[in-house]
């Protein structure tokens, strides 16, 4: 189980940032956090992986409050790895196998089984070749691509990637959704913050929309993208597959290739 419950947030006592979230991050796998600039995903993945801590309302997970303790949060951590939206929040190593590595070692997993994971990590993230690299050199795909390998590695249940497309050009951005749908055919529990609404809507099933700091919308694609209203409200817009439909009154896809299928085949269900 992991459901946030009427959880408010700050950096510190005098401004709260997140107002009265609740969450069931259960169901509906993936899971988008949808918001425009500083309406507060990434204070609300801080708080996930518990780095930042509610003032109210409580994480439960795994049947149990989350509890603050060192021995808690590392446990948790085992199971819930997080993604930073700035690679450089995640990297510590100069390069970029041992910096992959670091925190399996800290772990004290045999070499042998950390070999196998970065092998797997480095083959699904296309970065074999990079693995004796200086980190600094890299360009910013590929540091993301680092920091995704080492979150990887740690095999946890449940990754949350926050805003992984940002500063990635047309290129990075497909390789990057390639990767994340490689996580989510494998079993991975994808939490996606963004405000790339074409790629939210491609990836994920179900919706949470924050507006400065406020959960002001739910639901499924067919619930939150239909809304066009409260979308432009929170400053985001509806994506291009959801305008067209509108426009043209065709069925709402689920994605493009749904669409294109149609389109090929005729537009059976149109009108
Ligand atoms: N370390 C911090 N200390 C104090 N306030 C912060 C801190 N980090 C973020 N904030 C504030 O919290 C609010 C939400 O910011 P946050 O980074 O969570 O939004 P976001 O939706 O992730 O934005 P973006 O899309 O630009 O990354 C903003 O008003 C921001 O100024």
């Amino acid at each position: 189980m992991f459901k946030v419950e009427k959880m408010c947030v700050g950096y510190d006592s005098q401004e709260e940032i997140l107002h009265n979230i609740t969450l069931d991050l259960d169901n509906h796998h993936p899971i988008g956090i949808l918001g425009a600039n500083g309406s507060g995903k990434s204070t609300l993945f801080l708080t996930l992986v518990g780095l930042l801590k509610p003032s109210k309302g409580k994480i439960i997970f795994g049947d149990k409050k989350l509890g603050y303790s060192k021995k808690e949060l590392f446990r948790f951590r085992q199971k819930v790895g997080i993604v930073f939206q700035e690679p450089d929040q995640q990297i510590f190593y100069t390069i970029v196998e041992d910096d992959v590595a670091f925190a399996l070692r800290n772990l004290g997993i045999a070499e042998e089984e950390i070999a196998k994971r970065l092998d797997v990590a480095f083959d699904l993230l296309d970065i074999q070749h990079l693995r004796k690299k200086t980190i600094q050199y890299l360009s910013y795909g590929q540091k993301k691509r680092v920091a995704i390998a080492s979150v990887l590695v740690l095999e946890t249940e449940w990754i949350l990637l926050d805003e992984p497309t940002a500063g990635l050009d047309p290129a990075g951005r497909s390789h990057m959704i390639h990767i994340i749908k490689r996580l989510i055919s494998e079993g991975k529990k994808v939490i996606l913050s963004s405000h790339d609404m074409d790629l939210m809507y491609d990836i994920c099933q179900y919706f949470y929309v924050l507006k400065e700091g406020n959960l002001i919308l739910e639901g499924t694609k067919q619930q939150v993208f239909l809304e066009k209203n409260l979308l432009l409200d929170a400053k985001l817009e509806q994506p291009w597959l959801v305008k067209i439909h509108q426009q043209l009154g065709l069925p709402l896809y689920q994605d493009e290739a749904e669409f294109s299928k149609q389109v090929a085949t005729g537009g059976k269900h149109y009108g």
